[in-house]
């Protein structure tokens, strides 16, 4: 469960989040969605304790955030994968980073690995993987550590169309196999409406609306017409806002 309470964050005089209040529940997903510099990634590095509260602040599990909580993971918009280390080596970064016993993280990221499909490409290097490939790399990354709570900063940017969707459909097994709490932040309105089970939709850093989606983990949803009204609803929330002029 995620509390943020009257939270405040600024750089130098700029307010990137104005006395912004959110409860996720746990074990449910929410999709941040907004205009360009409206403060999403700021509310996911604020999450995630790499960025600190002005004013107010975030709780997770009833647990005030002071900094890295150990069961969060955090994929970031370029996956962050390091381009000196393999696939395998990159993968096993967060577990050696907790210390874990060298067996345990051989188990561990052989599993991972081969339940993501990766495991042929566990001697390369990020710079000889595709997009898709290194995004996968990232998430397994992330489950590694088996986290409760996984922020991910536009997982798909930069992905085309199909790949993109395969990777949406990844995240959602992930989550229906075992769920966990995760939000993502996107640009991608049809992104938002597959992977949140609430939409948030933010300006001038702090809630503008809020959706709860019924149309989360539909089966073959983006087969159906309501998933498109649903997505017409956001547009029309984000059009107000000047969203695409933005762009
Ligand atoms: N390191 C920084 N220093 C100063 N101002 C910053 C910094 N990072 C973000 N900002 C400002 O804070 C505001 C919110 O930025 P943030 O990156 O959170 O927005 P965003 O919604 O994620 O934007 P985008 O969709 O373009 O990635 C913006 O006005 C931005 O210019």
């Amino acid at each position: 469960m995620i509390e943020v309470k009257d939270l405040v964050v600024k750089y130098g005089d700029e307010v990137a989040i104005n006395k912004m209040n959110l409860f996720v529940e746990k074990n449910t997903t929410c999709a941040i969605i907004g205009a360009s510099g409206c403060g999403k990634t700021t509310l996911l590095y604020s999450l995630a304790g790499l960025v600190f509260p002005d004013k107010g602040s975030i709780y997770i599990d009833g647990i005030k955030n002071n900094g890295i909580r150990k069961n969060t993971a955090v994929i970031l918009q370029n996956h962050g994968l390091l381009p000196w280390k393999t696939v395998w080596d990159n993968v096993a970064l967060g577990l050696k980073a907790r210390g874990v016993v060298k067996e345990k993280i051989n188990d561990k990221v052989e599993s991972i690995l081969k339940e993501l499909s990766i495991y042929d490409y566990k001697d390369k290097y990020p710079i000889e993987l595709s997009g898709g490939q290194s995004q996968r790399v990232g998430i397994c990354r992330a489950l590694a550590i088996n986290p409760d709570l996984l922020l991910m900063d536009e997982p798909t940017s930069a992905l085309d169309q199909m790949t993109k969707e395969k990777l949406q459909n990844l995240v959602l097994k992930i989550y229906k196999n075992k769920p966990l709490t995760i939000v993502s932040v996107t640009h991608n309105i049809e992104e938002a409406v597959f992977l949140g089970q609430k939409i948030v939709i933010m300006n001038h850093g702090n809630v503008k609306s809020i959706i709860n989606n019924p149309y989360f983990g539909v089966e073959q949803s983006r087969n159906q017409m309501e998933f498109y009204e649903m997505c017409l609803r956001v547009r029309k929330l984000l059009e107000e806002d000047r969203y695409y002029e933005k762009q």
